[in-house]
């Protein structure tokens, strides 16, 4: 029996685009993922989040699972364009009706809400004036943390800013491969820069309320294939986790990233708003980045895509999304973090999961062996981290439903639910039956 501390937090989390649908429903604005799953190849499939697993409507019976699964917490985001359809000005009260109902519901079930503001659906009005690479997009997330925590500061235990900005800015701005499919290394920075400074701009905002404040960042450990990519492996490093953990964390951009990438776009105050004190560290661990610098020639001063640079070692095993499978990254990201770190708040996993090549076998079941194996190794890594003295303080898995896998569409299942698109059928994975014992037990069995 490996079991976590007591009071430590069990959950799953989704996404708003991810999950709702109603894209258009009672006022919603478009978003840069409404906008980019629209454009022709930028999607598998031409999948967008239209409809989803049409949680906006089906809400209930999903909180439902929940509470099959005893989680006593559960992550979801807001979607700013249901609350400010421009991203700014005129409020939409039944945005805002409809995430205090959610509220209301999990906090009636005895589970504790962690909202998450933004999960990557930027209004689509804010992107026509430049998005994440223009500074007024600081003050539109600001004035959108004021809204919220004024219509739910009074019931809402953990808010979480961003999630996962690395993503929204090196992968949205960077390699054009997400929303909003820009591919362009400077604006990639600014937009990191914006998104770290909007984060900063929210902490205080989100302080006045009852809840205590967080980030979400994807962490990944980076090695090189062999020692001749020493150094092509610090800078991914640097591009994927330093850049958010240092400003974040110790009020700095890491010197040797700075010169690599000539970045000189932080203005006199921004660094002490971003290091604004946490109450706690949101980390998303999926794998860990093999690097092989292998062309000779200087990489691009933005890493848009690690894809370029990575070549997975052959024996490893890998997910449906291609990403090696290896639970001790997870304990190795978490020693690192403490010992690297000083500044360390609490820290909660917000996501870990994975894809697999789920189905529905004749008896009707899904008997999703590989799932509970990831899971069951990365938990086990989990408590030798915190057996290290990393302060781990709750567990999400990712996702309580299949769901729309961004540029994957609705092609990668990675729910502990199975959802039939075509009836919106949800039915239980045998992994889900695996982590509600879990989450009863408070460990591994
Ligand atoms: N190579 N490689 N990299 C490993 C991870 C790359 C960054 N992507 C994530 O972390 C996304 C995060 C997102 O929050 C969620 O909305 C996504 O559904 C999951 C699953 O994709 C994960």
């Amino acid at each position: 029996m490996r079991a976590m501390p007591e009071g430590f937090r069990w959950g799953v989390a989704t996404a708003a685009y991810q999950i709702e649908g109603s894209v258009s429903a009672d006022g919603r604005g478009p978003s840069i993922w409404d906008t980019f799953s629209a454009t022709p190849g930028a999607v598998r499939h031409g999948d967008t989040g239209a409809i989803a697993c049409d949680h906006y409507r089906r809400w209930k019976q999903d909180f439902a699972l929940l509470s099959e699964l005893g989680v006593s917490a559960y992550r979801f985001s807001l979607a700013w364009p249901r609350i400010l359809p421009e991203g700014t000005g005129q409020v939409n009260q039944s945005g805002l009706d409809h995430y205090r109902r959610l509220v209301d519901d999990l906090l009636a079930r005895g589970i504790e809400p962690v909202v998450t503001l933004y999960h990557w659906d930027l209004p689509q009005a804010l992107q026509d004036r430049g998005g994440w690479t223009n500074r007024a997009t600081i003050d539109a997330f600001a004035r959108y943390a004021e809204v919220v925590a004024e219509a739910l500061g009074d019931r809402v235990p953990r808010w979480i800013t961003l999630n996962e900005p690395w993503v929204s800015s090196f992968v949205g701005y960077g390699s054009g491969r997400h929303a909003p499919g820009i591919a362009d290394g400077r604006s990639a920075l600014l937009a990191a820069h914006h998104l770290l400074c909007a984060h900063g701009a929210a902490v205080p905002v989100l302080r006045e309320t009852s809840g205590q404040v967080g980030v979400t960042v994807n962490l990944s450990p980076v090695r090189p294939v062999t020692p001749e990519d020493a150094d092509a492996a610090r800078r991914v490093d640097g591009c994927q986790n330093r850049w958010f953990l240092d400003p974040l964390l110790a009020g700095r951009y890491p010197e040797d990233m700075i010169e690599w990438y000539g970045f000189a776009d932080a203005e006199p105050g921004d660094l002490e708003s971003i290091a604004a004190p946490l109450d706690f560290l949101g980390v998303n661990y999926y794998t860990r980045t093999w690097v092989a610098s292998g062309d000779r020639d200087v990489p691009h001063p933005v890493h848009p895509s690690l894809d370029a640079h990575q070549v997975l070692p052959e024996k490893l095993p890998r997910t449906l999304m291609g990403w090696t499978i290896e639970p001790d990254g997870l304990r190795e990201l978490l020693v690192r973090l403490r010992t690297d770190y000083p500044g360390l708040p609490p820290v909660l996993i917000t996501e870990n999961g994975a894809a697999f090549d789920d189905y529905v076998d004749p008896e009707g079941g899904v008997d999703d062996e590989e799932r509970i194996a990831f899971l069951a190794g990365h938990l086990s890594a989990l408590a030798d981290a915190i057996d290290a003295g990393v302060d781990v303080r709750g567990y999400f898995c990712w996702s309580l439903l299949d769901n729309f896998e961004w540029a994957e569409g609705y092609g990668r299942r990675f729910g502990l639910y199975h959802v039939d698109y075509a009836t919106q059928h949800r039915l239980a994975k045998a992994s889900a039956r695996w982590y509600a014992d879990v989450v009863k037990r408070n460990g591994l069995p």
